[in-house]
């Protein structure tokens, strides 16, 4: 039996259905991500599962206990759930001490010493706790949102967006420490976030939601290398989407023969490369004059656009791949991130290589 066990879940808010059949398990412990476009009922979702929402329709359990079915539910402050809303949600009245120790037992032996080392594990300067919320930044206000979450020590834990008004590196080192504090606590997570880098590296299951349902949920590894469709890969990461025609484990591209991982197929379909597959070396006009290898393909960069670690180059293609029939299957630049340092130039010749399987679309 799972730890959390979400069947058949709907909610609809007039015309609109936010929640349109959802079916989710999650073991106790680990972490779940759910990615999906602005409007697609992520939050909805987490609502239903703090109970501060009930579902039209469904079954949400929880260690075998039934929290909401149908119409009836348990609510929301018996549920031993915490969740962390976009906004913080904080009480304005109460100091920031007030708010971290907001669940816990008035008369908890070491209270205050609880409250000063939650505010340290999410970041938080001592100083802060005796201010009132709107003296500190939306950041700010967001870690309290967590500590006081965690002082609730909650069963499973709902984190809407917990880290998104925090800047690049503030919001790894959290995510990091926050993932850290959750595991040791032994609490079991879904966080939902619009990062897709996040939820690749914080979670143990990814779901990616879309108009109300999951279209895939899976590990990061089998989500981001083996997704069902374009709109799942593209969610996820870059993606190079080629025609190909498919046959013996291997696919015909304007990139030349590419090994897939459905070796099965013989048909035309369209096969998915992640940009890191596909590398660049530096060439020159006398190479692919002088080219008469098969499969030896060669490009020039018309695009390259600095964006400090990573460089957004785009390469037309100057010769045609081994079979040459397959130059025939579209002919737009390749457009690829490379790392910043060493990304070339407009004008430079590359040598074009693939590592790696493609992924084929089912
Ligand atoms: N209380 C409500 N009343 C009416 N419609 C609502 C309500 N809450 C959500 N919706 C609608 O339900 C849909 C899903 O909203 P939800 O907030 O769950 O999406 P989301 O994926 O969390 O979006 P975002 O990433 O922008 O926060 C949207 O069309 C939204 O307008």
């Amino acid at each position: 039996m799972s730890f959390l066990e979400i069947t058949s879940l709907a909610k609809s808010y007039g015309p609109v259905a936010a929640v349109a059949g959802i079916d989710l398990t999650v073991a106790a412990g680990s972490r779940t991500a759910i990615v999906g476009p602005s409007g697609c009922g992520k939050t909805t979702l987490l609502r239903l599962i703090a109970g501060f929402e009930t579902p039209d329709a469904g079954r949400i359990a929880l260690a075998g206990q039934t929290l909401a079915n149908g119409g009836t539910a348990v609510p929301a402050h018996l549920r031993g759930i915490g969740l962390v809303a976009q906004d913080g949600a904080l009480f304005p009245h109460l100091s920031i001490a007030g708010n971290i120790g907001f669940g816990m037992d008035k008369h908890e032996a070491k209270r205050d010493e609880r409250i000063a080392e939650l505010a340290y594990i999410v970041g938080l300067d001592k100083g802060v706790l005796k201010r009132r919320p709107h003296q500190l930044s939306g950041g700010q206000q967001q870690r309290v949102a967590l500590a006081r979450a965690m002082a609730m020590k909650p069963r499973l834990m709902l984190l809407d967006e917990p880290f998104s008004a925090l800047d690049t590196g503030l919001r790894a080192s959290m995510r990091k420490a926050v993932a850290e504090m959750l595991e040791s606590a032994g609490i079991t997570t879904i966080l939902v976030t619009h990062d897709q880098a996040e939820a690749l590296s914080f979670a143990d299951q990814v779901a990616v939601m879309r108009e109300g349902r999951f279209s895939q949920i899976g590990t990061p590894r089998d989500l981001y290398l083996k997704p069902k469709d374009r709109m799942v890969a593209e969610f996820l990461g870059d993606t190079i989407v080629l025609s190909a025609k498919i046959g013996g484990g291997f696919a015909e591209t304007r990139l030349g023969r590419i090994a897939v991982d459905g070796k099965e197929r013989h048909d035309l379909a369209r096969i998915m490369l992640r940009p890191e597959q596909v590398m660049l070396a530096p060439a020159s006009r006398a190479d692919l004059d002088a080219a008469s290898k098969p499969g030896v393909l060669f490009g020039e960069v018309t695009e390259s656009e600095f964006g400090g670690s990573a460089c957004t180059v785009a390469v037309k293609l100057l010769n045609s791949p081994d079979p040459p029939e397959a130059a025939a299957i579209g002919n737009t630049p390749l457009i690829l991130r490379k790392p910043g340092l060493d990304a070339p130039s407009v004008g430079d010749i590359v040598r074009i290589s693939v590592v790696g399987k493609a992924h084929v679309f089912s």
